[in-house]
């Protein structure tokens, strides 16, 4: 390789690299493998060994990838964030641990780590209670995000006992139980939403999220790992960790101290399989050098620390069989192809089935029937195809074809622009939607009604009694009783429950009805804009989308929802069996016109209301609260500690600055 050649070798790789650092980073989107992105990186630092030359402070190489997000107030790191170097195989390993001979003659034991597949936390505690809290950012300075973290339950806002520094740094990860992540996803296929990739993803998407009540319903959990400050209880790392965790903090059980480095990789052979036993995902082990003092004698590079390095698991793989591949309606209509193979055994369980996504996977594979693939199981739970073996193909093997028609009730399938799956249009004729819609409607955070599950609106449909949620209210005591597994007292119960959820609040309503892309929150946006149902049916594309949070997809949703015909009757049943299709009274109190056609930008932080009731504030009276700053702001309504750009920029557009105090007079 030439010097031209290798120059232009580096400025593609750093570029490349770049992209997916924003992909990966800020949304939350990554579209290569970690490993693929590791390998790359790799390459790049190779090259810019060999021509050093070619240095650039700024390379990919030298930096930690940034999240910073302009939504954001941020602040500067008193310790910087850095990454960790990587590993992958156990030679790496035993070099690290030669490098460290090589700077030290004393004696030193390691700590060996789970890594917690999240987004990592600085926690800054002064005087026992939590201060602030900031992400990684590009390692220098971070988002903060103290209003998000503090709906995390496992850490804590105040400590416990008396024997913690008086001021000091925590770092850890935030992340999603898979648990969560499952239910969490499920919610967002059920109103049409793209489910996240994996529990990473939806980690890091929603810690970035501008509404700390939304971020509250996703349960968030979180592991602390690092300790850093001037007065520490102890100069060994595994010691304050077990002091912290009498203060209250969530430290994992499984950090162990390690007298060499043959013993770490005891641990990580141990973890490798039995990682997939975890709650949690993992996605390798944290090896550090226990002595703090010895940590700081050692050093950092421009990205990493010298004393810790992460060994990274490679995601296991395994060869089997392609069968057959069936489809899946589900209660959305979205149709899901399902790789049936021959069982295998896969990270300790036996794997039958794998995910194929959609019909664009299924043609980048160019899957044929009875194909050798290969199967993985990542930071998802249902292990994935991620090649195929095309050498072992019978030259008369069949392709997989995506179907054309539903499998369920055989109308053709459509795909909308832009959107990688196949739906069955038939809403109110297929009978996984039917069943699906209704399903929706009966459960808990929609009409709630008790005493009906799965089975029994299986049953129902079965028997013809149900083929939408206006006839559950149609339903009789004598067509109950006689179902299996029914009795009267069942019954009952649910024709008491059905007459009860004629109280269910509007909004509630409006999400039970199952409109596509309207979950929870949207539901209760459009019910306090709008009021009622009527108004609602008649919005128009504008009219919707001036609402906040309210983008041209929802809005084309909602309108499409309200202009097919079999809606509208079934409205017009549902309203007559008494159900509520109007905001209570006792919210419009309070309600006024004072802000109308302004809109507002919050920043920093306030005395009297979060930034979340502020914004509720603003639109209760009419306003529209905004993200970002443009020409078209009437105000900046500034607390504490806005960010320097933003003041930049409305000094700039000449926007006048409201302090809360201004505000709360404008509204009285
Ligand atoms: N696929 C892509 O497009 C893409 C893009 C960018 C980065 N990445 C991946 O991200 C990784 C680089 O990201 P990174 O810089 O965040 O490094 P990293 O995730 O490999 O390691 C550092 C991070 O580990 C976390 N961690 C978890 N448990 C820990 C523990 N016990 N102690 C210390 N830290 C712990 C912390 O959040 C810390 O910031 C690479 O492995 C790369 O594969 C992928
Ligand atoms: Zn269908």
């Amino acid at each position: 390789m030439d010097l031209t050649q290798a120059k232009e070798k580096i400025e593609a790789l750093r570029h490349e690299l770049e992209e997916h650092n924003y992909q990966y980073y800020v949304l939350s989107k990554p579209t290569i493998s970690d490993y693929e992105f590791d390998m790359k990186l790799k390459e790049l630092e190779k090259l810019e060994a060999e021509f050093p030359q070619f240095f650039d402070p700024n390379s990919p190489t030298q930096r930690v990838g940034s999240d910073l997000n302009q939504e954001f107030v941020q602040v500067n790191h008193q310790y910087p964030m850095l990454s960790l170097s990587n590993s992958y195989s156990e030679g790496e390993l035993i070099d690290f641990d030669q490098r460290i001979k090589k700077l030290t003659d004393e004696p030193y034991e390691f700590v060996c780590e789970l890594k917690f597949d999240g987004t990592s936390v600085s926690l800054i505690y002064e005087n026992g209670a939590l201060l602030r809290a900031v992400t990684r950012g590009d390692g220098v300075k971070g988002d903060d995000i103290t209003a998000n973290v503090r709906t995390i339950r496992s850490i804590p806002l105040r400590l416990k006992g008396d024997d913690y520094p008086a001021s000091f740094e925590m770092r850890g990860e935030i992340l999603l139980p898979f648990a969560v992540f499952a239910e969490l996803n499920q919610a967002r296929e059920d109103i049409g939403e793209m489910p996240f990739a994996n529990p990473r993803n939806a980690a890091s998407g929603t810690i970035k999220l501008q509404n700390a009540a939304e971020v509250a319903k996703r349960k968030l959990d979180a592991y602390v790992y690092y300790l850093l400050g001037e007065n520490l209880p102890d100069d060994g790392h595994y010691e304050s960790l077990q002091h912290a965790r009498k203060w209250g903090f969530k430290i994992s059980e499984h950090t162990k101290k390690c007298a060499n480095i043959n013993e770490v990789i005891d641990f990580i052979n141990y973890w490798d399989t039995e990682r997939f036993n975890l709650p949690v995902a993992t996605d390798g082990i944290v090896i550090k050098v226990n002595s703090r003092r010895l940590q700081s004698e050692l050093g950092f590079t421009a990205k990493s620390p010298r004393w810790a390095i992460a060994y990274k698991f490679k995601a296991e793989q395994v060869s089997t069989t392609l069968e057959s591949v069936s489809f899946q309606v589900g209660r959305t209509g979205a149709v899901t192809p399902v790789a049936n193979l021959t069982p295998v055994l896969l990270a300790g369980t036996v794997v039958k089935r794998a995910s194929l996504h959609n019909a664009d996977i299924i043609n980048k594979l160019d899957l044929h029937l009875e194909d050798a693939v290969y199967v993985e199981k990542g930071g998802e739970i249902i292990p994935k195809i991620v090649d195929v073996n095309d050498s072992l193909r019978k030259p008369d093997a069949q392709k997989v074809e995506f179907i054309h028609e539903c499998p369920e009730c055989g109308t053709t399938l459509i795909r909308k622009d832009g959107e990688a799956a196949h739906y069955c249009p038939n809403e109110t004729g297929c009978p996984p939607q039917i069943k699906g819609k209704i399903e929706h409607f009966i459960s808990r955070r929609a009409m709630d009604i008790d005493g009906l599950g799965q089975e029994t609106i299986e049953l129902l449909y079965q028997q013809g009694l149900i083929r939408n949620s206006a006839d559950l209210y149609d339903l009789q005591a004598e067509q109950l009783i006689p179902l299996e597994r029914m009795g009267e007292k069942s019954a009952e119960r649910i024709l008491k429950s059905l007459q009860q959820s004629r109280q269910v609040p509007f909004e509630r309503v409006l999400f039970a009805l199952g409109i596509r892309f309207v979950g929870e929150t949207v539901a209760k946006k459009l019910a306090q804009k709008l009021v009622n149902i009527d108004n609602l049916a008649k919005a128009s594309l504008d009219e919707l989308t001036a609402i906040d949070e309210i983008g041209i997809r929802i809005a084309e949703s909602v309108i499409a929802y309200f202009h097919d015909e079999r809606n509208r009757e079934l409205l017009e049943r549902l309203k007559n069996q008494g159900l509520q299709f109007e905001l209570h009274e006792s919210v419009l109190e309070g309600r006024s016109q004072k802000l109308e056609g302004l809109s507002i930008v919050i920043s920093g932080t306030f005395e009297k209301h979060s930034r979340d009731e502020l914004k509720e504030l603003i639109e209760k009276n009419g306003g529209k609260s905004v993200g970002s700053i443009s020409k078209k702001t009437s105000y900046l309504l500034g607390g504490a500690n806005v960010g320097p750009s933003k003041l930049e920029k409305v000094e700039k557009l000449g926007i006048p600055i409201l302090s809360e105090e201004e505000f709360l007079q404008m509204i009285e």
